[in-house]
């Protein structure tokens, strides 16, 4: 018996280079990942870092260069390799004087879906959206939250083992990208593959189950989020603790019996510290502080954020606006 693939997607050593007059831009300068069965993973970089290249890549829009591309273990030049795969692009593309349910219908058929199932799967996708009401509205009358959602409808009626999303969320509000984000949750429930392109980084953090960091058309690091803070920034925690009155003498003589890695100046009304085990070595640093005759004001223990692992891989900051 031919067991399964495990990957969803396969994509190894993926080149591809633009040409910008005389000279040549590289876009995908060797990318390699695996999308996971049943997984949600982000693809996460900068404007630029090629994210939008990968996703015409997969979906067959764009031809690359060289390396290879599997979908569900099967090479992606294949006859029909890619009838496993439904796309949403970055923009949005319906028909603005059709109403949801005729664009839900057109963009069926051109699915190859007819007759009962496509009715279905109008109304599976009027309920999923939770646009059943609106379904004899013309779209242009929607906001861009209801279009987005609509968008999303049409790239999975035809119920696609893997999902490819280029930004699902761009230039939404924060409830709308909530109400895309339940949306996807359930697909994914269902065993739907998952991979979406942002530049949003609590998107990548909190929605999805790992991560692929690219960076100037590399891969810079790829894992969960905890394995990505552990490759990084490690488990260490920094922790500020705020004084009631300025550091003496050299700043931390008047703790040295605490054992913990102090940052402290004199004249300053903080100390900030690396602590590897909070809740076992923080108790004790601030008896230290007390015995040491400050008061304590405030403690800020300072969780790692995706930001920090970006920093920490690119040197550079993510602009997650
Ligand atoms: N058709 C093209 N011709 C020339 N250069 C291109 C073309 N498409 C993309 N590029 C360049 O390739 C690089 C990667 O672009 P791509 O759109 O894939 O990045 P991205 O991560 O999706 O960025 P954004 O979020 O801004 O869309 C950019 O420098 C872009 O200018």
């Amino acid at each position: 018996m031919i067991s399964p693939p495990t990957d969803a997607i396969t994509v190894s050593e993926l080149r591809k280079s633009y040409r910008r007059g005389s000279a040549s831009h590289t876009a995908l300068d060797g990318i390699t990942f695996q999308l996971r069965r049943g997984e949600r993973l982000a693809y996460l970089g900068p404007n630029g870092a090629g994210k939008t290249t990968m996703i015409r890549c997969l979906s067959g829009r764009t031809r690359p260069d060289s390396g290879s591309i599997e979908l569900m273990g099967r090479p992606a030049n294949q006859a029909n390799a890619r009838d496993c795969v439904g796309l949403v692009p970055q923009e949005i593309a319906l028909y603005g004087d059709l109403t949801t349910r005729e664009n839900l219908s057109a963009f069926g058929r051109f699915h190859g879906l007819t007759g009962k199932t496509l009715k279905q799967q109008v109304q599976w996708a009027l309920q999923w959206t939770g646009l059943a009401d609106r379904a004899d509205d013309l779209v242009n009358t929607f906001s861009g939250g209801m279009k987005r959602r609509i968008n999303l409808a049409c790239g999975v009626l035809h119920q696609p083992e893997v999902l490819l999303l280029d930004e699902p969320s761009v230039g939404v509000d924060p409830q709308s990208r909530q109400r895309i984000f339940a949306m996807l949750g359930e697909l994914s429930s269902s065993g739907t593959s998952i991979l979406l392109t942002t530049h949003h980084l609590d998107e990548a953090e909190t929605q999805c189950d790992r991560i692929v960091i690219v960076d100037n058309g590399r891969v810079v690091a790829t894992g969960t989020f905890d394995e990505l803070v552990r490759q990084t920034i490690g488990v260490d925690r920094k922790v500020v603790i705020r004084l009631d009155q300025a550091l003496r003498g050299s700043g931390n003589e008047p703790l040295a019996t605490t054992e913990t890695q102090l940052t402290a100046r004199p004249g300053e009304n903080h100390l900030d510290a690396q602590i590897h085990d909070v809740a076992a070595e923080l108790p004790r640093l601030i008896d230290a502080v007390g015995a040491a005759g400050y008061g304590v004001v405030d403690v800020d223990v300072q969780n790692p954020s995706l930001h920090h692992v970006f920093l920490h891989l690119t040197g550079h900051a993510l602009r997650d606006g």
